[in-house]
């Protein structure tokens, strides 16, 4: 496996600001980039477990509760619990229990509004947000918990408040070699355990990781369809803004950023319809012709899993 550092790009030393048309012109890069010096840390350096205890007194959360700090998704080796009184939550990641808030909106089909569901945590932040903003999240995990590689289909910011977090990003260009299933893929805790990966997942050589730790204050740039899995290196608090740049008419309704835009679903479709029809020969046509349709052997077998 090849490894490169995610560019980082000083907003003050290159006198940049960040407004719609700078984004723009990350999102035609197409690459992940990290910003510096995004003057964001303000009133955030108070943060401590106290101060947020206070800060979130009245909040109630949605969480995912677990026992092993490599949190799997596809295995669902964590359970989630609502309602957990912050204070409690808070405390328990403190002291390393593996407890992991993404935040929610207020109610369950609502889209999480940082701004607006933590108005006590926002005013001490000056997070920009882009024109086309999908959702903002509130992300919270104790040292060493490490989240499942995964996609989103949505373009984002991640922005680090309080500890570091090593990040591992591939190419989406890199998926075949990602043993994926769905969005997610079966390579768990790349950051913690590679050598184990590799041992497993030998496709992996083949691929290029994108890596870097964030500092406070260090906004990550993950253009959507880029593979991502974090590892907190401390207390880790850190507010993910997912956002548009394809046309509005492409995106359904989504509540986590991850849906596949419409073209692709009614691709699908039609690709579901292209193999029932085939399916009407002899296996050796069969093969002939998918080969000849260019239709991939793994096409096929999601469509023997599909109902
Ligand atoms: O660092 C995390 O907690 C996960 C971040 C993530 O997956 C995202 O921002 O899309
Ligand atoms: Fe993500």
């Amino acid at each position: 496996m090849k490894s490169v550092r995610i560019r980082r790009i000083n907003l003050q030393q290159k006198e940049i600001n960040i407004n719609d048309e700078f984004i723009s012109s990350l999102v035609e890069e197409g690459q992940p980039v990290i910003l510096e010096n995004t003057e964001n840390l303000d009133m955030t350096e108070n943060w401590t477990v106290e101060k947020l205890c206070e800060k979130m007194k009245d909040c109630n959360l949605s969480i995912h509760k677990g026992g092993n700090l490599t949190l799997d998704f596809r295995t669902k080796n964590f359970e989630y619990a609502n309602k957990y009184p912050a204070a409690d939550f808070l405390c328990e990641v403190a002291s390393g229990k593996v407890r992991y808030l993404r935040s929610t909106g207020a109610r369950r089909k609502d889209l999480p509004d940082f701004e607006k569901d933590y108005p006590t945590l926002s005013s001490d932040l000056n997070l920009f947000k882009p024109e086309r903003t999908h959702s903002q999240i509130l992300r919270i995990s104790p040292k060493d918990l490490e989240i499942w590689l995964h996609y989103d289909t949505l373009d984002n910011f991640l922005t680090q408040t309080v500890g570091e977090k090593e990040v591992l990003l591939f190419n989406p260009k890199d998926a075949a070699n990602l043993y994926l299933d769905g969005d997610k893929s079966e390579c768990i805790g790349l950051i913690s355990n590679l050598k184990e990966n590799l041992e497993r997942f030998p496709k992996l050589f083949q691929t290029t990781a994108f890596r870097e730790v964030l500092k406070p204050g260090d906004v990550l740039f993950i253009p959507a369809l880029w593979f991502h899995c974090t590892k907190a290196n401390n207390f880790s608090v850190s507010i993910n803004t997912f956002f548009k740049s394809l046309p509005d008419k492409m995106y359904g309704k989504d509540l986590y950023g991850n849906r596949d835009p419409l073209p692709v679903e009614d691709a699908a479709k039609h690709l579901q319809k292209a193999i029932i029809a085939l399916k009407q020969l002899p296996p050796t046509y069969q093969h002939f012709y998918f080969h000849k349709l260019g239709i991939s052997a793994a096409c096929l077998s999601d469509n023997n899993n599909s109902k």
